[in-house]
C-alpha cells in the first residue's frame, strides 16, 4: 500500500517533502511547514478499558515523536475523534479534556478537529503541524555508507507493565533531543527516524530511502530494556515495536547522552550486502532470516 502511494506521488512546487518521510515539508506563504498524521485505534494501538489520559497521551505524543524525528517542534493538532458505542459521555469527555491537556504541554494545542460517533473502535486521528524552526528538516533519505547507527534510550519491551509504567502508552516524545541535534551542526545526522514499528522494520526504511544501503547492526550493543533483557533480548529489541525513539545516522561520532537521554551506537551504515544482524558469537542473520520480527498491520 505504501509503495502505490510512492508511485502516485510526483514533484509539485511547494512540497520540498512529499510523502515517505515521518513528516511532509510544505511551503506556504514563503515560511516551511511539516505535516504528517498517525491515529490511535482501539484494540490495536490501545487495549479497550485503557484510561483516556493514557489514550490522549499517546495519540499526541506519537505524533509529537515524528517532529521530533525531523528535528522539528510541534506546533499543533487537528484532531478527529471518533467515539465508540462503548464510550458513554463521561468517557467521552475525559478523553476530549485530555486530548486538549496533553496537546497544550506539548506545545502543540488543539486547533480543531471533528467529533462522530460509530460502532467501531474508538479512536483518534491527530493531524500535526511542526515549525522547522529554522533548522533544515533531517530526512530519513540521506544515510551514508561509512556513518554509524545509533538509538537513543533503550528498545524492546513497550507493552510490558513495569509497576505501572507501559512505554507504548507512557513514553515521552525525544523532541528535545531531536532539536538539540539540529541545532548544532558537529551533532546533525545525515538521516533520522523514530522507531515505532521496531528497528527491524524501521532500519530497512532508512536504508531503501538513502538509495539500497546496507547495515551491519552489532547485536550484543542494542540498548534493551531491562525487562526484556536475556539471552534473546535482542528480539525484543527490535521486533517489539512502538520505542518511540530515534534511530539516526551519522558521519561524526556523537556524545554519550543528549539532553539527558542515552545515546548507543549500534552499527554502521555500509554501501553493499544488505542489512546483516551480527552476534557476539560470531553468527550472522540476514534481513531475510529476521523479516518476522517487528510490527506490519494486517500481518
Ligand atoms: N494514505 C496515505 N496517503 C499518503 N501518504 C501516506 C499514506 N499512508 C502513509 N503515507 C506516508 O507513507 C510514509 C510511511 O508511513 P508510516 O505510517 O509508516 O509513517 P512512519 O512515520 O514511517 O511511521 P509511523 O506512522 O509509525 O510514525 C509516511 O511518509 C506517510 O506520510
Ligand atoms: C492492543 C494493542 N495491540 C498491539 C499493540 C502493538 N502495536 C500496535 S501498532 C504497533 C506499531 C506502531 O503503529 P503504527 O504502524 O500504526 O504507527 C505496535 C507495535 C498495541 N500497542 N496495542
Ligand atoms: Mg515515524
Amino acid at each position: 500500500m505504501l509503495r502505490r502511494v510512492a508511485t502516485r506521488w510526483h514533484e509539485r512546487a511547494g512540497v520540498p517533502v512529499g510523502p515517505g518521510d515521518d513528516m511532509a515539508v510544505i511551503e506556504v506563504g514563503g515560511a516551511r511547514l511539516l505535516v504528517a498524521a498517525d491515529p490511535v485505534i482501539e484494540g490495536v494501538h490501545f487495549e479497550p478499558g485503557t484510561h483516556e489520559r493514557r489514550v490522549a497521551a499517546k495519540a499526541v505524543h506519537r505524533n509529537c515523536s515524528d517532529a521530533a524525528a525531523m528535528g522539528a517542534i510541534p506546533r499543533a493538532t487537528i484532531m478527529c475523534v471518533m467515539l465508540g458505542q462503548g464510550c458513554d459521555q463521561d468517557a467521552a469527555e475525559r478523553l476530549l479534556d485530555a486530548l486538549c491537556d496533553t496537546a497544550d504541554a506539548a506545545g502543540c494545542p488543539s486547533v480543531g478537529g471533528d467529533i462522530s460517533v460509530h460502532d467501531g473502535p474508538t479512536t483518534v486521528a491527530v493531524t500535526l503541524i511542526a515549525d522547522p524552526a529554522g533548522a533544515e528538516p533531517v530526512l530519513r533519505s540521506r544515510a551514508r555508507a561509512g556513518d554509524d547507527l545509533y538509538v537513543t534510550g533503550v528498545l524492546g519491551g513497550s507493552m510490558v507493565d513495569e509497576n505501572g509504567y507501559i512505554h507504548h502508552l507512557d513514553f515521552s516524545p525525544r523532541v528535545a533531543v531531536g532539536r538539540a541535534l539540529v541545532e548544532d551542526a558537529s551533532l546533525r545526522p545525515n538521516a533520522m527516524i523514530d522507531l515505532s514499528d521496531g528497528l527491524a522494520r524501521d532500519l530497512p526504511r532508512v536504508l531503501e530511502a538513502s538509495g539500497g544501503l546496507g547495515a551491519e547492526i552489532e547485536l550484543n550493543r542494542l540498548p534493551v530494556r531491562e525487562v526484556v533483557a536475556g539471552q534473546d533480548g535482542w528480539r525484543r529489541a527490535i521486533g517489539d515495536g512502538e520505542d518511540y525513539e530515534l534511530l539516526m545516522s551519522c558521519s561524526s561520532a556523537m556524545p554519550a547522552t543528549i539532553r539527558g537521554v542515552r545515546l548507543t551506537r549500534i552499527g554502521r551504515v555500509v554501501a553493499d550486502g544488505g542489512l546483516r544482524y551480527l552476534t557476539g558469537d560470531g553468527r550472522c542473520f540476514t534481513e531475510a532470516e529476521l523479516s518476522g520480527l517487528g510490527w506490519e498491520h494486517g500481518r
